[in-house]
């Protein structure tokens, strides 16, 4: 996946040309355009992984981990409608975990599984906060409506600064458990950089979709694929995305039916990230188990 991140580098800098020449609205639709198509097929086929997982060991029926899988966004969208600040906690929680897994789990980090899982948080939300912090005002709006809470800019200032610090001592320990991280810790503080100017200069969406197409999505497509069928050529990226398509439509119906009923923008907004929540919990529990089951199978 390393590979993937200079490719991710180059189109990171496309990113930011196309924000220098297209207007905001233009680069918004374009944003939302990827984060519909790689960004939903990222999580279309949770199932079909799930259902990799439960063949290796076991006939686990499809069916039960379908219904399992729905009970579980129903959830979501319960505890988001009753307890929506806890939910949303919660949920920047379990992104961070998540974005930070993805992105570190290839790198031989020499320690304890809590201190890995603990890093991987850390780095995770410290990219999350970063977009926070630079998109305050759209951010705290969002958050208004999703939750009914006025956040204020000096909280997302503070906590980005103890994020800082958390991920500052983190990475130091790191070093001193394998010294060979050096080089990696070096490229890590570029691309840290780089998602800052990103995030500064894009709006919200084109910000978010940036990190989220090019650094998150399309390299765990490419480690799905490679997990479901062994190998990624032209047939395993079709096969996989014939499989997703039935979800992928499925989710592509129900943002449209959103974009049909709310036209108010900030509304709209808060149930695409809420709905993004929604599946980005069972999401995350999918790809740990993906990564824990990896672990225990010859590469
Ligand atoms: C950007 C953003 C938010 C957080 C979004 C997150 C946390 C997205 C995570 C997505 C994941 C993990 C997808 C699955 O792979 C808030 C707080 C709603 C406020 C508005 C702006």
């Amino acid at each position: 996946m390393t590979n993937f991140y200079n490719i991710a580098i180059v189109l990171s800098f496309v990113g930011l040309w196309i924000n220098a020449i297209l207007p905001q609205n233009l680069e918004i639709i374009l944003g939302f355009l990827l984060i519909f198509s790689f960004g939903i097929l990222h999580g279309s086929n949770d199932i079909l992984i799930l259902d990799t997982i439960e063949n290796k060991k076991s006939q686990f029926p499809f069916l039960k981990i379908l219904i399992t899988y729905v009970i579980t966004v129903l959830i979501v969208v319960v505890v988001f409608y009753m307890l929506p600040s806890f939910a949303l906690l919660l949920f920047i929680l379990f992104s961070g975990f998540h974005f930070g897994q993805q992105h570190w789990e290839h790198k031989d980090l020499n320690v304890s599984m809590v201190v890995k899982n603990m890093f991987y948080a850390i780095y995770g939300l410290l990219v999350l906060n970063l977009l926070f912090v630079c998109q305050s005002k759209d951010v705290i709006n969002i958050v208004d409506i999703i939750t009914g809470q006025k956040i204020t800019v000096t909280l997302i200032q503070y906590t980005f600064i103890v994020n800082t610090i958390l991920l500052i001592t983190a990475a130091g320990y790191l070093l001193l458990k394998n010294s060979d991280l050096k080089s990696q810790l070096l490229a890590e503080v570029f691309y840290l950089l780089l998602f800052a100017i990103i995030f500064k200069v894009g709006t919200l969406i084109w910000s978010f979709a940036i990190y989220f197409i090019f650094w998150h999505s399309i390299p765990s497509l490419l480690e799905q694929i490679q997990f479901i069928y062994g190998n990624i050529s032209k047939k395993s990226i079709w096969d996989y995305c014939k499989k997703a398509l039935p979800y992928w439509l499925v989710s592509l119906t129900g943002m449209a039916v959103l974009v049909y009923l709310f036209e108010d923008t900030a509304l709209f907004y808060a149930l695409f990230f809420s709905f993004i929540a929604a599946v980005t919990f069972p999401h995350t529990i999918v790809i740990n188990k993906l990564f824990m089951n990896k672990k225990t199978q010859p590469e």
